[in-house]
């Protein structure tokens, strides 16, 4: 299970990009947030003429044993695998949003408490029927932990070998915020106060309880190394995320990064690869109150901010037309030479 990330940084590249971006006809700058986007798809793919090919989203569902106590979650842990139907029926946000821009759309069962029937866009990849209450034991073991991250490096690679070079990753999940809440705690070293948020819509009595159990639970564990940690406290579907990530930095694929749960598998995967951020895009700056501080841990800024509080991969689809407006302003411009403008002196 090794990923070999390469560093981006290739001074010549860099330059040449930098000077084609400044040539265009337009004051120094002035296209903004999008030319730092084309320079970062031109770098991650290694060329001044990056294209965007089968842009794709993979939401990954999976349950979690906690939330069937209905302590820390509003929704009950069903929704979960009600929500896949939903997804597979065409009726969620991120079906509407993929559809508007025409990204492909697949749903991985990375370990739902449910038995699907076959669909095709049904990845069937399922670890186990949900994970442990990891109140009382780990998440899962290391080994399915392994799997998980082995499974969501796999079927990366099946699309891009089927021509995709820009993915985004959704989660599903019932009770996902806390799992992301107590690998943000982990990595970013921040007290569980400062991770913790109202996820699908708890009160403020309810966030105090999910913050007590949660901190609870941190205290309980202590885990050997990053994988352990993504074990003790992770979700099928964030552990397949991570994995997914790994892989896409390693194939040089451009990565769109949604919301608070996306980020807590990037920050275990920026653990192990720090790297892997080179290669990602930050759609938007999630409604849930940690997601800020661990973009402010990354270093950094996101294309958006629309306070959704979804997941699905809903910010990454929404996003997705910038990093189409990036490439075809670096492609399509005029520079000021074939214009025949004159630039500053
Ligand atoms: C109908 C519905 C659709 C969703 N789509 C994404 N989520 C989001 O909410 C869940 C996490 O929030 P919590 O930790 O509070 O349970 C995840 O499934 C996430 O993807 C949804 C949640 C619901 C209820
Ligand atoms: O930002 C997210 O990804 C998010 C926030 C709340 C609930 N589900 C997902």
């Amino acid at each position: 299970m090794m990923f070999s990330i390469k560093t981006i940084h290739t001074k010549e590249l860099s330059k040449k990009l930098r000077n084609k971006i400044d040539g265009k006809t337009k004051p120094i700058s002035a296209l903004g947030m999008l030319e730092s986007l084309a320079y970062r798809i031109g770098m991650i793919q290694q060329t001044d003429q990056p294209t965007l090919k089968k842009p794709t989203i993979l939401v990954f569902a999976g349950d979690h044993g906690i939330a069937k106590e209905n302590q820390v979650n509003p929704y009950p842990q069903e929704v979960t695998s009600q929500m896949v139907l939903n997804f597979l029926n065409g009726g969620a946000a991120i079906n509407v949003f993929c559809k508007q821009h025409d990204i492909a759309l697949q749903i991985v069962d990375a370990g739902v408490n449910y038995k699907f029937e076959k669909h095709p866009d049904l990845i069937h990849a399922k670890i186990n029927y949900g994970t442990q209450n990891y109140q009382y034991a780990p998440a899962m073991t290391i080994i399915e932990c392994k799997k998980a991250i082995q499974k969501g490096a796999e079927i990366v690679t099946k699309i891009y070998n089927d021509g995709c070079n820009v993915v985004g990753f959704g989660e599903m999940g019932i009770g996902n915020t806390s799992s992301a809440t107590l690998l943000m705690a982990y990595i970013t070293k921040l007290p569980i106060a400062e991770c913790v948020g109202a996820g699908t819509g708890l009160s403020k009595d309810r966030i105090t309880q999910k913050q007590n159990i949660l901190t609870e639970v941190f205290k309980k564990h202590t885990p050997q190394s990053f994988i352990d940690a993504l074990a003790t406290f992770g979700g099928f579907e964030i552990a397949m995320i991570t994995g997914a990530i790994l892989k896409a930095a390693e194939l040089k694929m451009t990565i769109l990064i949604d919301g608070f749960i996306v980020t807590s598998a990037l920050l275990i995967a920026h653990a192990i690869h720090k790297d892997v951020v080179d290669y990602c895009v930050f759609a938007h700056t999630s409604g849930e109150q940690g997601h800020s501080k661990m973009l402010a841990f990354l270093d950094q800024k996101p294309l958006l901010s629309l306070q959704l509080r979804l997941g699905e991969g809903t910010g990454s689809a929404v996003a997705y037309p910038l990093l189409v407006s990036a490439v075809n302003f670096l492609n399509a411009m005029a520079s000021f030479e074939e214009a025949s403008i004159t630039s500053v002196q």
